[in-house]
């Protein structure tokens, strides 16, 4: 009986890709690939820019200087093309790798991903799992389809005294549970 696990998603059937695993008998996560070829462009590239236009011109930062930065400060959203199941009182986390950070300066902005069961199949994007990375680094980064990007950690979690869920159907994700102002 399928309890928890990795699938690849529908479009990536024929890609050959992997699913994720883990390298050693006692490693806690599951390595995931990357999807495709990919660039992560350097957060600071349009940093250095943005100095040398100021230092030569002496201008004020422009609405177009603004709308490059942001294009290049925003996380980079690298494709797996896999999807996780698992009971709904579990979770997977996504963590970095160390050597991401030690080898490549690639961070994950949001500190670790939380891929939720309910996220599997969902209607927007049939549970695809995404790494939202960030290179700090100087020079853009270049991630080959099949390296491993980073990690998957399956966990129990707990609930509070008297939990009510506030809405029972997930829709997709990043985002997509907002229902406040501030969402
Ligand atoms: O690094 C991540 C983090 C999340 N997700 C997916 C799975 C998760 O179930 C969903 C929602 O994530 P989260 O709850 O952290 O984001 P949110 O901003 O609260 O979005 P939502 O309103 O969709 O819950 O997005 C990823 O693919 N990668
Ligand atoms: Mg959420």
């Amino acid at each position: 009986m399928k309890k928890r696990g990795f699938e690849i998603v529908s479009k990536y059937h024929n890609a050959g890709l992997h699913l994720p695993q883990r390298q050693t008998i006692a490693s806690a996560g599951y390595d995931f690939e990357c999807a495709q070829d990919i660039v992560l462009p350097s957060i600071w590239c349009m940093n250095f820019v943005r100095i040398f236009r100021l230092i030569r011109n002496s201008h004020e930062l422009n609405e177009r200087d603004l709308e490059l930065a942001e294009k290049v400060l925003k996380p980079f959203l690298v494709p797996t093309g896999i999807k996780a199941y698992m009971p709904e009182d579990e979770v997977l986390i996504l963590a970095n790798r160390s050597s991401n950070t030690y080898k490549r300066n690639v961070t994950l902005p949001n500190g670790i991903g939380v891929i939720d069961s309910d996220y599997y199949n969902n209607e927007k994007n049939e549970g695809e799992i995404y790494f939202q990375m960030i290179n700090y680094g100087v020079r853009p980064l270049k991630i080959k389809k099949g390296e491993r990007i980073g990690q998957g950690i399956f966990m129990p979690y707990l609930k509070a005294d008297n939990d009510e869920p506030v809405q029972r159907q997930r829709l997709g994700g990043f985002g997509s549970s907002g229902t406040r102002n501030e969402e």
